[in-house]
């Protein structure tokens, strides 16, 4: 990969173009490209992510991912490429596509001056449901994420745990078909994790479709389907976790395909011995 991407590289390397969006998978990415200044970001990354599998998205700090996530789900525009959620185009026709997602945004801004359970009867009221269902919706999300004790609390007052599992409600009170969560587990308690598992676990079973990103692979190994591993902004491997880990630890394996471990001691004055 090159740092120095520019428009005109995007236009050349888009003239190969992949092959169509896959109508059938929940998520399907082709050729996508950001650059931010000098920086590729995301460059041409291809990924289909089948209906009713739970997949891991790892890779490197800085490798792309909330770029990637956030093209995919019409959050940041694309230099190029075509994304599409259960074969919709979610740029040609974004409010069908964004009706079929929830979405967990890395750092996403939440109207932290509403209580737990007006953020979440508000986000069931902008998605078009009405009322009473957004509130008996928001009832069941509080209890499920132990966050009833919470619910009359402002968010700006929740611990960062308790933020990101409000945060999860929110994505979940439209029962969306696919949810796209950016670290979901950063930050959460080890019993409120084993709960969300549990949650997502449930939807999937349910025919639902889950995208996570994490750093945690053994998290990744046990709870997921399928992953993908990126690094400089390029797909260096995905299919199953089984054909991903090649028969080793899915750390491993993480390790040797994005380059390895670079073995230092540190600077001399940090050595006590
Ligand atoms: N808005 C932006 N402006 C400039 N550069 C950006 C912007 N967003 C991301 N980048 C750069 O793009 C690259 C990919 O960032 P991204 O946040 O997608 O990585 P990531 O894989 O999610 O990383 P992490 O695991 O650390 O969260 C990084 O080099 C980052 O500095």
């Amino acid at each position: 990969m090159t740092d120095e991407a520019t428009p005109a590289a995007h236009e050349s390397l888009a003239a190969f173009a992949p092959p169509a969006p896959d109508p059938e998978a929940a998520l399907s990415i082709r050729g996508l490209y950001k650059t931010f200044g000098q920086k590729r970001a995301v460059d041409g990354i291809s990924l289909d992510v089948p209906t009713g599998s739970f997949y891991g998205l790892v890779g490197p700090n800085g490798a792309g991912k909330t770029t990637t996530l956030s093209m995919a789900t019409g959050l940041l525009k694309p230099d190029a490429g075509a994304v599409t959620v259960h074969g919709i185009d979610v740029w040609a026709d974004p409010l069908t596509a964004k009706a079929q997602i929830g979405v967990l945004a890395d750092g996403a801004r939440l109207f932290d001056r509403l209580t737990g359970e007006q953020l979440v009867v508000y986000a069931g009221l902008l998605s078009g449901m009405d009322r009473p269902t957004a509130v008996s919706r928001t009832a069941d999300l509080l209890r499920l994420l132990d966050l009833q004790e919470a619910a009359g609390t402002l968010v700006v007052d929740y611990s960062a745990g308790m933020t990101k599992k409000i945060a999860l409600a929110c994505a979940m009170v439209h029962a969306p078909k696919l949810l796209v969560l950016d670290e979901p587990f950063e930050s959460v308690d080890p019993v409120s994790a084993a709960n969300i598992r549990d949650i997502l676990g449930g939807f999937v079973r349910g025919g639902g479709t889950v995208i996570v990103s994490s750093h945690v692979m053994d998290l990744v190994q046990r709870m997921c389907d399928h992953v993908a591993v990126i690094s400089n902004g390029q797909v260096v491997a995905s299919g199953t976790v089984d054909e991903v880990r090649a028969g080793a630890d899915l750390e491993d394996r993480f390790v040797e395909l994005v380059g390895g471990r670079r073995v230092q001691e540190g600077p001399e004055w940090l050595q006590h011995s």
